[in-house]
């Protein structure tokens, strides 16, 4: 390692002893923590089971940057790229339409063989898989809604999905050896002012009771249920909104997802996890960055960012929580994208964790309301950059923009020859 990175993490550690935090053993819990980073940015939310269909369910992706991946082989390649410029050992976040197989399969008969070359590759890597079915981008969604539809075949052929979906995360956690988180989502509601907002509610609801009806053990599978505030198309009325996964997942035991871009726009999902995590044994985020609506920008390091990782730092709720991360930035290189946003959230959580929580808790119920202010935003301009350099290069990954010229190399001689 350059002598200069060490010189500099060993003058910023006292820094920090100062406040008694311990850098070293900081690092050590940093390195523990998983990052699920969502396939779907790979590919601009293709996926490989249906070809040439357009994407659907309420989102967007803008931009069309060269080079995207168009075959598993080439977004496994791709991820491998950005996972060598990102510190740690992570997982990825896989869409049932990315099944990986030459099978004309529809999503209702999706099997756990369709998906064993991702988890070679995931053996091979060290790495875990996270697990979401996909409702839209299909005929059978064409019309807005897929498991709260009024029509009963085809709520049927997505309660089948979902239970496939379930199986197949199942089969994700016995071989790997760890949890897989599968995420419901649905884009089902209406563009316009709905006369009955109740029964998609409860149809729902139903729907949802019979893809959960099989008792899965939870070191395999979590199940989390992900709500939205509104979609494309879905302006006036969401059937899975805030209020109605709330219920859902604490009266079932299910972790609930809370996306950063789904919300209205001035309402922040830092300031829900405390209270969420208050009576749920789990919960997964989907950390995006939401421009003017549900918009998925690469993750930046922003205030809410920073107040997420505090939350989950200042409240103990790490090993309660599963970080993902849901953003499809089609306008820049999509492997930059990966390392952008990833190495964004790991350095939110690396600020945090190097705040002096103990000493800020015991002056805020001192009220001390202006040491507090005063800590806090010196806090803000102390070297955590030092030690964040040190842990990029003892986890062999590239310090500071180094890692963006081997993405450029990696566009040169790979992304551009697609
Ligand atoms: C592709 C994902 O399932 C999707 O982004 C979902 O998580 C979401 O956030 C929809 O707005
Ligand atoms: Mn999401």
């Amino acid at each position: 390692m350059d002598q200069s990175i060490i010189n500099s993490y060993n003058e910023a550690k006292k820094l920090y002893a100062a406040h008694g935090i311990n850098v070293d053993e900081v690092l050590e819990k940093l390195a523990e923590i998983k990052i699920s980073l969502h396939c779907w940015q790979g590919d601009d939310v293709q996926g490989f089971l249906f070809k040439d269909k357009e994407l659907s369910g309420g989102i967007a992706v803008t931009g069309s940057y060269p080079g995207r991946a168009s075959t598993p082989d080439e977004l496994r390649k791709d991820l491998e790229k950005a996972l060598s410029l990102i510190p740690g050992k992570h997982k990825v976040n896989l869409h049932a339409i990315y099944a990986d197989t030459d099978e004309k399969v529809d999503l209702d008969e999706l099997e756990p063989r369709h998906f064993a070359n991702w988890v070679e590759w995931a053996k091979e890597q060290g790495l875990g898989l996270d697990f979401n079915p996909t409702c839209f981008s299909h005929p059978k969604a064409a019309d807005g809604f897929t498991l709260s539809h009024a029509d009963e075949e085809i709520r049927n052929f997505w309660i089948k999905h979902c239970k496939a979906s379930r199986k197949i995360a199942e089969s994700f956690g016995r071989e790997l050896g760890q949890p897989c988180v599968t995420n419901f989502w649905v884009p089902d509601g209406y563009k316009d002012t709905p006369v009955d907002r109740l029964a998609p509610r409860a149809r729902l609801r139903d729907a949802l009771d019979e893809v959960f009806s099989e008792e899965i053990d939870p070191q395999y599978n979590i199940d989390a249920v992900e709500s939205k505030l509104f979609g494309i198309g879905s302006e006036s009325y969401v059937v899975g909104s805030h209020e109605f996964y709330m219920g859902y997942g604490l009266t079932r035991g299910k972790a609930i997802c809370l996306d950063a871009g789904h919300f209205h726009p001035t309402e922040v999902i830092s300031n829900k996890l405390s209270s969420i995590l208050m009576f749920s044994e789990q919960l997964l985020l989907h950390v995006s960055r939401p421009v003017r609506w549900d918009s998925d920008h690469v993750v930046t390091m922003d205030d809410e960012l920073l107040e997420i990782a505090r939350e989950l730092v200042r409240g103990d709720l790490l090993p309660r929580t599963n970080i993902g991360l849901d953003f499809f930035d089609g306008s820049i290189n999509h492997v930059a994208a990966w390392v952008i946003g990833t190495r964004n959230t790991i350095k939110a959580l690396l600020r945090a964790m190097l705040e002096p929580v103990a000493e800020l808790k015991k002056i805020e119920l001192e009220g001390d309301y202006t040491s507090r202010l005063a800590l806090v935003e010196e806090f803000k301009s102390y070297p955590f950059g030092a030690i964040w350099d040190y842990y990029c290069a003892s986890q062999n990954t590239p310090v500071r923009e180094n890692w963006l010229a081997e993405v450029k190399t990696y566009e040169k001689e790979v992304l551009s020859a697609r």
